[in-house]
């Protein structure tokens, strides 16, 4: 498990660390980690062009003791200084190791641009988790130039301009293709729109761990899914291995049934029994005829369905009165329901809906969830972390929230991120696949909490395979697409 905090969370460890060892250690340390991968992404660090840009506060240090290691070993280096002051240790070092110093405030900007669009390397030590706000000049001007930076760009730390603790953006900020992450990892660094401008995410141990708290972010790793996940024992049947209610579609919408009835089926559950009008029953009974299914009349519910462990309801089921009194028919039954689409609609337009006993399970995008906090979509993707944690507290519920990163969060747990997702599964369809899978994970028994986490994990990791990967090109992935990689997923998690 991957676990990630807020800068005052890795402030206070450091200070602890710090009371115990001798001035300037951390930093050295830092510096050291941060040096050795630099040196490794430079095709040859002697004569190597760098530039290490420095703003005024302890991550510019980091940058320009690297820098200045870097310059012992025979790189040509150029420290940019955004700040009116930089750090004094650093700066010393660098220009006793040969290095050159400019001012970004007082020196030539087309001999600085030049610098840094022509680089090996550039090295961004602006601002790491004493960051606030949007940068300011000269800071944003420098992370704007290195977009066109040729050579590679590391983030020291954290990438300037993200908020270390949210991911939030504010105004310009660096996109770096590394960051070297000091300590242990910032929550920023895993959530947009932060975590896109990371690039790799290089961590690097300067001994913080006795001292950090309980995770408030955490991401599950293949190993951790894999050690989760339901296995059928000898002992299994269809009812153990859990049966899933799928309420989905209409007769406008039926390919909406036939996705979430495909993830539930792909990812493992015992039996599905799907519920809806005559005209998605007869698509979803073509496509998976391992589905048991029930024409439900206008305005019936789910009496005469047969017994389920979880239910997923949503997909493509419409908003209209029959919607309304079928929805309420599903969230009426004693056990696990996933709302999602239409039923999110239908639920944000009536929160009774959601008194009920057992759990609950909600699986908005950021315009759905807009619609249920009443907040513009906007809003939501630019402090998703806010918003997910808001939604699960204000409506009881656990709550995934969909979109380049998806967040689960459920009131008094850490928040999971996702690290599976892919540009790639931004397509039509792909929501109702994931709302089957965790309906096949949540029948068998899983917490809505590790159901929702899991899914997502899983449902990520099958687009990447649908769409291939870099070295053997990729390629667009439709919903069924991903539906039928499923089991090459699952098979490939592995207990670590
Ligand atoms: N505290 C420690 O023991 C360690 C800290 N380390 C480094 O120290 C960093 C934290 O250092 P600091 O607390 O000095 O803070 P930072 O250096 O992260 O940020 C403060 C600097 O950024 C500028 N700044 C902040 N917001 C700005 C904005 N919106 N626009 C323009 N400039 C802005 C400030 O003026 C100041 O110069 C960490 O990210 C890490 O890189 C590492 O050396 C490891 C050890
Ligand atoms: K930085």
């Amino acid at each position: 498990m991957l676990s990630a905090y807020t800068s005052d969370e890795i402030r206070a460890a450091e200070r602890e660390l710090m009371a115990r060892l001798p001035d300037g250690t951390l930093m050295r340390r830092a510096a050291t980690g941060l040096a050795a991968t630099c040196a490794g992404l430079l095709p040859r660090v002697y004569g190597g062009r760098v530039v290490v840009l420095a703003g005024g506060g302890d991550n510019g240090g980091d940058a320009l003791y690297a820098g200045a290691a870097l310059a012992r070993r025979g790189a040509r280096v150029h420290a940019i200084l955004a700040g009116r002051t930089a750090h004094e240790g650093g700066l010393g070092e660098l220009r006793r190791a040969g290095g050159r110093v400019a001012e970004a405030r007082s020196g030539d900007a087309v001999l600085m641009e030049d610098l840094i669009v022509r680089a090996d390397l550039v090295m961004d030590g602006l601002a790491g988790i004493g960051g606030a706000g949007p940068l300011r000049e000269p800071y944003a001007t420098l992370a704007r130039l290195c977009r066109r930076a040729e050579g590679v760009v590391v983030a020291v730390d954290v990438p300037s301009g993200v908020d270390a603790s949210t991911g939030e953006v504010a105004g310009e900020a660096v996109r770096a293709d590394v960051t070297v992450t000091f300590g242990a990892v910032k929550i920023g660094l895993l959530i947009d729109p932060g975590a896109s401008h990371v690039g790799a995410l290089t961590p690097f141990d300067i001994g913080l761990r006795p001292w950090l708290p309980e995770p408030g972010v955490v991401a599950l790793t293949g190993a951790d899914v894999a050690a989760r996940l339901p296995r059928p024992g000898p002992e299994s049947d269809k009812y153990r291995r859990g049966v899933v209610g799928v309420v989905a579609g209409s007769d406008r919408f039926t390919g909406a049934a036939v996705l979430t009835v495909g993830g539930a089926v792909r990812a493992g559950a015992g039996l599905v029994r799907f519920a809806s009008s005559a005209e998605p029953v007869a698509r979803v009974r073509a496509r998976w005829p391992e589905a048991v299914t029930t024409v439900l009349a206008p305005g019936e519910g789910i009496g005469e369905v047969g017994r389920v462990q979880a239910w997923v309801l949503g997909p493509g089921m419409g908003t209209g009165e029959d919607a309304h009194a079928l929805a309420r028919s599903v969230l009426g039954s004693d056990v696990p329901v996933i709302v999602d689409a239409d039923g999110l609609t239908l639920v944000a337009r009536d929160r009774s809906l959601l008194r009920r006993e057992a759990p609950t399970l909600l699986t908005p995008h950021t315009g759905e969830l807009g619609r249920l906090l009443g907040v513009p979509s906007g809003e939501i993707e630019a402090a998703r972390l806010r918003h997910a944690r808001r939604a699960a507290e204000e409506l009881s519920v656990t709550v995934l929230v969909k979109g380049s990163t998806t967040l689960v969060a459920e009131e008094g747990r850490p928040v999971r991120a996702n690290l599976t997702g892919t540009p790639w599964l931004a397509t039509g369809g792909t929501g109702d696949v994931l709302a089957g899978i965790a309906g096949a994970f949540l029948a068998a028994g899983m917490t809505c909490y590790e159901a929702a986490s899991c899914a997502a994990h899983v449902h990520g990791l099958a687009a990447r395979m649908a769409a291939g990967g870099p070295g053997e090109g990729e390629a667009p992935v439709a919903a069924l697409d991903v539906a039928l990689e499923l089991p090459a997923a699952l098979r490939s998690l592995t207990v670590g």
